[in-house]
């Protein structure tokens, strides 16, 4: 008998980070992740996450949000529908719901999970199997001091868990921000490659005038420099630089990919989760990239072990990323809601194994870190 959809409940856990965590737009102390825990009539249970940064500062959807829509919108469309038809559950939430692709991200990763312990499948398997079990991370230098971040750059290299480095700007007036990348890839040398994500803070005259610069001091990546919506204006910085662009904020989904592509973009796109609604969504825009010849770069709205599973299992499924990726998220909490943490060695993370996501909750932390109003 088909198992149905019995219920889906949501949880907002709140877990500190071990550091100020600092971007153009806020400065996080704390991650919020909605956890969602759905059950089906065959007693299994599917986990998924849904997570943004600072609140309503990167985007238009809050934990809240989050929370409050699943609650009185979508879950109520999947409740009592058969499990394990997860073409026609997208279908149908996109039929009836617009946007909140956060929030049917998380609840796409849950059906994903349960579904996969249902088969005894990871979930890697159910999208066609992985073909990298060990995938590149890098890690953000955000602490907004100079001298505190090469120090952590030399850390993880020494640890050998990061070999790749992405510096968070945008927040300072231009000349300072150039002048703090140019300091750390000077002491990096070429130890390690480092990139920066303006997170949207430039203008298009400015950011000429900054990726000038970081071009000539070395830095491999320029994420989102300009507006999400300035497309032609990003498409006109790829002509116009060495350095590649990647898009982050610009391309949320296949349709944005195909018009970024289309408009004569090249470089990379950042793929979320988060941003596509998904592990399908997510991996019909990966699929638009390599048409059109874009790199592929597994991104991050800093997830916690859910989340970051659920991604890793979509990354696993394609060629190796040109850009690797960035599923740190993890490693900047102080504590985790799982029994099992992922492994993270060797400049990377192992893809975790077993059905499903490969994640157990740990019920005492999750009751611990759970917001009780
Ligand atoms: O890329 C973003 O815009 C969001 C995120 C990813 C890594 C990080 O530090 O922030
Ligand atoms: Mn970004």
């Amino acid at each position: 008998m088909t198992p149905l959809i019995e219920s889906i409940e949501t949880l907002l856990v709140d877990l500190p980070t071990i550091r100020p965590h600092k971007l153009s737009m806020t400065t996080m102390a704390c991650q919020t992740m909605v956890i969602v825990r759905l059950r089906d009539s065959d007693g299994i249970e599917g986990l998924g996450e849904g997570t943004t940064i600072g609140g309503l500062a990167y985007g238009p959807e809050s934990p809240e949000s989050i929370k409050r829509n699943i609650d009185s919108y979508l879950a109520p469309l999947l409740i009592g529908q058969p499990a394990d038809s997860l073409n026609a559950l997208r279908a149908r939430l996109a039929r009836h719901t617009r946007g909140n692709m956060i929030a049917k991200s998380a609840l796409e990763t849950a059906l994903l999970d349960a579904q996969g312990k249902r088969l005894g499948l990871p979930v890697a398997a159910l999208l066609g199997g992985a073909r990298q079990a060990h995938l590149p991370v890098l890690w953000t230098l955000a602490s907004g001091d100079t001298a505190r971040d090469i120090d952590e750059a030399f850390q993880r290299l020494e640890d050998r868990r990061h070999c790749d480095f992405k510096l968070k700007i945008g927040a300072n007036p231009v000349d300072r921000d150039v002048a703090h990348v140019a300091a750390i890839k000077e002491a990096l040398g070429d130890r390690a490659g480092v990139r920066v994500d303006v997170n949207q803070a430039w203008d298009e005259a400015t950011a000429v005038r900054g990726i000038a610069a970081l071009q000539e001091a070395g830095i491999a990546l320029i994420e989102q420099a300009i507006p999400a919506r300035e497309h032609a204006g990003l498409i006109r910085l790829a002509h116009r630089f060495r350095v590649p662009m990647l898009a982050d904020e610009a391309v949320q989904d296949a349709r944005d990919g195909f018009d970024l592509a289309a408009g004569g973009f090249s470089g990379a796109f950042a793929l979320k989760i988060a941003k596509s609604g998904g592990l399908h969504g997510v991996l019909e825009l990966a699929h638009v990239a390599q048409a059109a010849g874009i790199g592929l770069y597994g991104g991050t709205l800093l997830e916690g072990t859910i989340g970051t599973a659920a991604s890793l299992h979509a990354w696993a499924t394609l060629p190796e990323l040109a850009w690797g990726t960035e599923m740190f998220g993890p490693l900047l909490l102080e504590d985790d809601i799982v029994e099992t943490p992922l492994r993270y060695h060797d400049f990377g993370v192992e893809l975790p194994t077993g059905p499903g996501l490969g994640v157990r909750l740990d019920e005492d932390k999750l009751a611990h870190y759970s917001r009780k109003s």
